[in-house]
């Protein structure tokens, strides 16, 4: 019998993780899991579970005898204008979902589980110096340029610095045998691969396919502000990503051709939003379309069917206009803009069957 398989059959699981507020106590539990030649897969997030973070999760308990999540809202991530203090902030919630795959994993000896909960605090995390979301801040930061500086980070200046440091202060913390990001934030996938090559880290980055709602809308904790107008406009996203497929399909390589089919989608749909009256509309401003290498995020002239490519957007929702009675707006009354990103992978196969990975 296989050690690995040997090992999880004898192992004792226990049905409650550890939730672990400082660094000391982590590494306290990290070095029992390496003496007892445990593999160490860990998930961080900023909290307000959905199912995207729990296939995170399951992910890493197919590949790892112990699962490490940690729920921190960083605050170097965040701008100056954007919603650190309104961020989903769902603790009671989370923790009843990570309950319930304790239960899942405990029935199933193949899996790992989950073992620990890093809930830090700001102080435990920039010990030396108050966090800064200043563009010219002071303070340690890691920076992963020019890859920070485009798409997202055109847009949030300084967010890829935030990522990159916390993620490095993380995985100095936990030491994982593997580290699980979701393709939803494709962007954020290279820069922490880029770092994890960069700074010689011992540790594998494993990404997860988007986990989408029934008709397609990327799951993301800002769902919950959308309420119910802006969420039924919100797909055109993803919809515009469709009429890119539809042309590639046709034979359509160059890039002008693949950018207007995804602009024309979402200006023909922003019109016809603007036409209808103040309380039934949901206005959006299109930030960026990108049509990218799938090796190094740079953006493409023509794509070849041999590489493909990533095709990546965000766009912002506009604060809810003459809310009606009775209306579902969302948590914050449908008064905040909400920013959706998404993207697929742009190749002919995916593009005849339409298929949204
Ligand atoms: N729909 C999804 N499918 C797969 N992974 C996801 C999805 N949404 C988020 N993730 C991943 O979960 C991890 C934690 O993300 P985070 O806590 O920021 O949630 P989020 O839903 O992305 O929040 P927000 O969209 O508000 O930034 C990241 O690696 C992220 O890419
Ligand atoms: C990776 C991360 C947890 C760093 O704060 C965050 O950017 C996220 O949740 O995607
Ligand atoms: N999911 C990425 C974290 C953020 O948007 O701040």
């Amino acid at each position: 019998m296989p050690r690995q398989l040997f090992r999880r059959i004898v192992s004792y699981k226990p049905k409650h993780f550890a939730k672990v507020t400082t660094v000391p106590e982590l590494r306290h539990l990290r070095r029992k899991a390496l003496l007892a030649q445990r593999s160490v897969g860990f998930v961080p997030t900023m909290g307000a579970l959905h199912q995207g973070h729990l296939a995170l999760i399951r992910q890493a308990a197919k590949e790892n005898d112990q699962v490490y999540v940690s729920i921190y809202v960083n605050p170097t991530q965040f701008g100056v204008n954007e919603d650190l203090s309104s961020y989903p902030r769902t603790w009671p919630e989370d923790r009843v979902k990570l309950q319930a795959l304790i239960a899942e994993f405990s029935t199933n000896n193949q899996l790992g589980q989950i073992a620990a909960v890093f809930m830090p605090s700001t102080k435990e995390m920039y010990p030396s110096a108050p966090p800064t979301s200043e563009i010219d801040g002071q303070g340690s930061f890691v920076t992963i340029t020019p890859l920070s500086a485009r798409l997202e980070g055109a847009s949030r200046p300084v967010f890829f610095r935030g990522v990159a440091t916390v993620c490095m202060k993380l995985l100095n913390i936990v030491q994982p045998e593997r580290v699980y990001f979701g393709q939803k934030d494709i962007q954020q996938t290279f820069v922490v691969k880029r770092m994890v090559q960069d700074f010689h880290l011992d540790t594998e980055v494993r990404v997860g396919s988007t986990v989408r709602e029934a008709d397609g809308l990327a799951m993301s904790s800002r769902n919950v502000y959308l309420g119910e107008r802006r969420r039924a406009v919100a797909l055109v996203l993803l919809n515009s990503f469709k009429e890119v497929q539809q042309v590639f399909a046709r034979g359509a390589r160059k890039r002008r051709y693949l950018y207007n089919a995804a602009m024309d989608k979402l200006l023909s749909v922003q019109k016809q939003q603007e036409a209808l009256p103040k309380g039934k509309r949901a206005l959006f401003e299109v930030d960026y379309i990108s049509i990218a290498d799938p090796d190094t995020l740079d953006e493409l002239e023509e794509v070849t069917v041999e590489r493909g490519a990533i095709l990546s957007g965000a766009i912002k929702m506009l604060p809810i206009e003459d809310s009606q009675e009775g209306e579902e707006t969302g948590l914050g009354g449908g008064k905040s803009t909400v920013r959706l990103i998404d993207n697929i992978r742009l190749d002919l196969l995916s593009a005849k069957v339409g298929y949204i990975p």
